[in-house]
């Protein structure tokens, strides 16, 4: 599909002025604040809705009604199976200890979840979706059974999947979904992969778009690396109708991401970001540090997601708290040392003033 009617087409399926998106950044960064900013732009503020408990999410849908900031959309994950046991957390906890020794923490013993758990949640996270008739919804971690997809087309919403590999694009189509975002190597946080080894998921932007878009009749949405209007008009012109960057609304004022997560985004600019599962037990793409060093060796008897999650987070909030970003999950892409410090909508405003100096309309 050529790069101005997918243009078109999306932003028409979107109820958009611009086809920029938000990404949702579950963990508290997409602050209502940030949605709704972004949508008033012209945009399209994605609400970071996958560890959500129903309430919260229905609550923040509210507070977005209420400002009437035009169309916007939630982000949910596809529940995926796990097996933790206790016996698991206790290996998890011995290899943990030095970090909590470090801050002075305790371990907590508590009942693994499983994936009766997960699927109970998505499901009261879809029933709010439906009843509060969100525009948009989008699904990382794979594709929902068609049950799902069948009751949020009835009611109306606008479906956007989640791939890493034409392969998995080719799937999200399959299954009707109205548009797919596609997750290059660069991309900041988890990766979305579903169908391939994530090894094998790590293709770029450059061949990602063109050699996905050429098979695809829905639109395609790039995501990862995206930071300026470079990146912007760059996707467009490879073959997306559309971009989702979130690296680059972490640093913005609306934004909840800590202030060390904010800072580390251009502090320390020749530090990489890099593909480790030490923090949640699914490979993401975050800030290389001392924690991601230190239990790299440990990475084949990580625990799954998302207990892994659950097991570090006492040591990422103490390592914030104490200003040091040596022990944080600090999700980026690989653009991060680009990061603007300014407001949601004015990034918006700047992405597409910058993308139309290539000649691109986005
Ligand atoms: C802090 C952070 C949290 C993220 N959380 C989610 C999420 O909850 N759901 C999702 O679909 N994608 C999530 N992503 C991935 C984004 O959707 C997107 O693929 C990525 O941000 C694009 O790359 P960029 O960060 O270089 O712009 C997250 C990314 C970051 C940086």
């Amino acid at each position: 599909m050529d790069t101005s009617r997918g243009n078109s087409m999306l932003k028409e399926l979107l109820g958009v002025e611009h086809a920029i998106i938000q990404a949702p950044m579950a963990g508290g960064v997409t602050t209502e604040e940030l949605v709704g900013a972004v949508s008033r732009a012209g945009g399209l503020g994605m609400i970071g809705a996958g560890g959500m408990d129903p309430e919260a999410l229905r609550k923040t849908i509210h507070g977005l009604k209420r400002r009437n900031v035009g169309a916007f959309g939630a982000n949910l994950f596809v529940p995926w199976g796990f097996k933790v046991t206790e016996e698991n957390i206790a290996g998890a906890y011995e290899r943990l200890r030095p970090v909590y020794d470090h801050f002075g923490l305790e371990q907590e013993t508590f009942i693994p979840p499983d994936t009766e758990d997960v699927k109970m949640k998505f499901d009261a996270q879809l029933d709010v979706i439906v009843e509060e008739e969100v525009p948009v919804c989008s699904f990382i971690f794979g594709i929902p059974e068609s049950r799902h997809i069948e009751r949020l087309k009835e009611a109306g919403t606008i479906l956007l999947g989640t791939a890493t590999t034409v392969e998995e694009a080719e799937a999200v189509e399959r299954a009707g979904f109205d548009a797919v975002v596609l997750q290059g190597a660069e991309a900041g946080g988890h990766r979305g992969t579903f169908l391939n080894p994530v090894d094998d998921s790590l293709v770029g932007l450059m061949s990602l778009i063109p050699e996905t878009a050429d098979q695809l009749s829905i639109p395609v949405i790039a995501a990862g690396g995206i930071m300026d209007g470079r990146g912007v008009a760059a996707a467009m012109i490879l073959g997306a109708a559309g971009v989702q960057l979130g690296t680059a609304f972490i640093s913005t004022e609306e934004s909840g991401a800590h202030p060390v997560h904010k800072n580390a985004l251009s502090e320390n600019r020749h530090t990489p970001s890099v593909l480790t599962k030490v923090f949640t037990g699914r490979a993401a793409r975050a800030i290389q540090n001392t924690f991601i060093r230190d239990m790299a060796v440990h990475t084949k008897s990580m625990v799954d997601y998302p207990v892994q999650r659950r097991l570090t987070q006492p040591v990422q909030d103490a390592s914030k708290a104490a200003g040091s970003t040596e022990y944080a999950m600090l999700l980026a892409g690989q653009g991060k040392s680009m990061a603007r410090y300014m407001s949601a909508g004015e990034l918006v405003r700047q992405l597409v003033i910058e993308a139309k100096a290539f000649g691109v309309e986005v």
